[in-house]
């Protein structure tokens, strides 16, 4: 009932449509309302995340849920005041996520006072204002704070918590100095403020420190005061931005050392990313726009047509004519269609691989609003937002000029027939001899490198262990399914990643960038694609069928260690340098082996059985030795076999994770 009453409060509760009456919130084994987190019939928690929710939610109706320790409502749009959480689950809430939704005003300065259980409080892009409240100082347990994207002003209060290792309060209005116990942080924890000073941002206080406007003080816009850290035109949000990848290649910052607490290289590589965002942006608008310039223009050279002299308009009713079955040569095609679109401009086509998505020109993506997503090995990535809505993903291949067009173009068709929920699919590809595009969907929750090592400036929870292993298997039945499909290929994937791992929206992974090895240059092909190099491939240059093994198991090392493999091939070829040679020394000393494992994995104590199985599984799969080696087939079988919890069958995956659960059970 008083779910019920919390759905009636809400303007569009669309997503609560299976919230009523006649089947209970709970079952034996879990929930039978979305978002209703259940255990043993009771309700701990609820997980009510990117569902459209809009309105001023009243918190209080849900004090009689007094099991509740986990309240998640991120990405909404919820309005209104912070609500007053001390009510709610008896006083015991451990983690509270709001992130991404319209709350504002101030918070008043006692919210959080008696709130001893609370561990994990994310407020951030929301529109608080006023001084942070100085009952978050007193919460003894906190580990995660995010307000980061609000307007909160004034100094920062002296927060003394050991145990805050996720800590950010960058694009808010904040001036003063930093609290000595926050001076560990990464400096882009802090970025974005009107002035704060002092370490870690490296900029001395030695002015008399600014004191708190009585009144809300000036907004940020209106100070003169540059920002500490010389950040790009102050985004109100960070962009996730792709140097957020430890992968982007030569472009990349140099990564930290091995052995480096995976919390600390990922926000240390994410300052060096929002710092180098724009100059890597910048070039890369700059490349990709040039690039489909000179396209354009030799393409009106072809024609007889200058620049400056377009050539005639194309009849009026020639808006937007689809044209089945012909390729750009002219010849006939069963597989592949292609728009060519008129209008103003002469039309440059896209050859498209699928029928089920709307056709566009390279004009659209021209016309279209775009972000640089990044400059991986090959050329840059663009997201183009089209007017239609869609949005798409263009990226550049520079590498692939020895490939005939006949055999580009029956290539790209192979890949365009494959249809799989863990393979990112081909919309469309551009043929120059010079360079070639592919365009993709975009994929909203961006690549599996940026969660694992750049989630904390996206202002998102780690990715906690069932999510993991959740990805771990979408990858695994993707690459099965590449096996399956492209037998003919020695690495049917040849080129896995974590950047070219991509999660949709409910954490599922997409695979990208597969297949690609037959139409790249030769000598390309053997230095950039297989980014975790197996050794028989670094020294021998040698693929074989269980190249492709080698690479998921360092992937699953990656996922489930939270380090960046670069930083352990960086030391050379020796066997020993590897990330898995560090595994597995940590294994061996089994006191200490809950060690490996990600620290923002966070507490998965009822989990460890089954974690290290998979560790063993990326192991197996990293084997020297190529005969002893798994072969995919059993990599696949073994990774299926893995359950989220020791002992059990099946548990939940979301932000609200098990270790809120584990709390309350133990
Ligand atoms: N369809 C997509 N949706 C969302 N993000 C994408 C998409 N395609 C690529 N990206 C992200 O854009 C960034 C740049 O990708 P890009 O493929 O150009 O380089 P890369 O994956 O870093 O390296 P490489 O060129 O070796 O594949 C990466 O972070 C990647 O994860």
């Amino acid at each position: 009932q008083t779910l019920l009453t919390l759905k009636q409060s809400l303007s569009n509760p669309t997503a609560l449509a299976n919230w009523d009456d006649r089947t209970p919130p709970c079952n034996e084994n879990g929930a039978n309302w979305n978002g209703v987190l259940c255990h043993r019939g009771k309700i701990w928690g609820l997980k009510l995340e990117d569902m459209g929710l809009q309105g001023n939610i009243d918190i209080t109706i849900l004090k009689e849920l007094r099991e509740m320790r986990t309240l998640s409502l991120m990405r909404n749009n919820l309005e209104g005041p912070m609500p007053d959480l001390r009510q709610l689950g008896n006083g015991a809430l451990r983690s509270v996520y709001l992130s991404n939704n319209r709350f504002s005003g101030e918070i008043p300065t006692d919210a959080f006072d008696g709130m001893t259980s609370l561990r994990k409080l994310l407020l951030a892009d929301n529109q608080f204002n006023g001084p942070i409240p100085e009952s978050l100082t007193r919460l003894s347990r906190l580990v995660e704070l995010r307000l980061e994207g609000n307007k909160f002003e004034g100094q920062i209060p002296d927060f003394q918590q050991k145990d805050l290792a996720s800590f950010n309060v960058s694009n808010n209005a904040l001036f003063g100095s930093i609290p000595p116990a926050l001076r560990e942080l990464d400096p882009s924890s802090f970025s974005g403020n009107r002035d704060l000073c002092g370490e870690p941002l490296g900029s001395p206080c030695n002015s008399p420190t600014p004191s708190p406007s009585p009144s809300p003080g000036p907004s940020p816009e209106s100070s003169p005061t540059p920002s500490p850290i010389p950040l790009p035109n102050h985004p109100p949000n960070p962009i996730p931005s792709p140097s957020h990848d430890p992968h982007a290649s030569s472009h990349s910052p140099p990564a930290p050392p091995p052995g480096n607490d995976s919390a600390g290289s990922g926000s240390s590589n994410s300052t060096l990313v929002i710092a180098s965002a724009t100059t890597v942006s910048v070039v890369a608008i700059a490349a990709v726009v040039a690039a489909i310039f000179v396209i354009e223009r030799k393409r009106k050279r072809e024609r007889g047509v200058s620049i400056e002299n377009p050539p005639p308009l194309p009849p009026p009713s020639s808006n937007l004519q689809k044209t089945s079955g012909i390729r750009e040569s002219g010849q006939c095609s069963p597989s592949s269609t292609e728009a060519v679109v008129g209008g103003k401009k002469p039309e440059i086509k896209l050859s498209f691989v699928r029928d089920d998505v709307e056709r566009f020109d390279l004009h659209d993506l021209l016309r279209a609003s775009a972000e640089i997503l990044g400059s991986g090995c090959f050329g840059s990535s663009y997201k183009a937002s089209l007017s239609t809505g869609a949005m798409m993903v263009v990226k550049r291949f520079k590498q692939m000029n020895n490939v005939g067009r006949e055999e580009f173009q029956e290539h790209m068709r192979r890949l365009g027939r494959l249809r799989h929920p863990n393979l990112l699919p081909l919309v469309a590809y551009y043929y120059r001899k010079e360079e070639k595009l592919l365009v993709h969907e975009f994929v909203p929750k961006r690549s599996l490198a940026v969660n694992l090592h750049g989630h904390q400036a996206l202002g998102q929870p780690s990715l906690d262990w069932p999510s993991r292993l959740k990805i771990v298997k979408g990858v695994a039945k993707g690459l099965q399914y590449l096996y399956r499909e492209l037998p003919s290929l020695i690495a049917p994937h040849g080129h896995i990643k974590s950047s070219n791992v991509l999660l949709n929206e409910s954490l599922e992974p997409v695979l990208a960038d597969y297949g690609l090895i037959p139409v790249m240059n030769q000598e390309s092909a053997q230095e950039l694609m297989i980014a975790y190099k197996s050794p028989e491939f670094l020294q021998l240059g040698r693929i074989t069928k269980k190249t492709d093994v080698w690479s998921l198991g360092v992937l699953i090392l990656e996922i489930m260690t939270g380090k960046f493999p670069a930083n352990f091939l960086q030391q050379g070829k020796k066997a020993d340098g590897d990330l898995a040679s560090w595994v597995n020394s940590v294994l061996a000393n089994g006191d200490n082996r809950t060690e490996v494992f990600d620290k923002e994995m966070a507490d998965e104590r009822n989990s460890e059985g089954e974690m290290v199985k998979l560790l063993k599984i990326g192991l197996a799969c990293c084997e020297e030795e190529v005969e002893k080696r798994l072969d995919l087939k059993e990599a696949v079988e073994k990774i299926e076999e893995v359950k989220e919890r020791d002992g059990d069958e099946d548990f939940y995956s979301s932000y609200a994770s098990e270790a809120d659960l584990s709390n309350i059970i133990n």
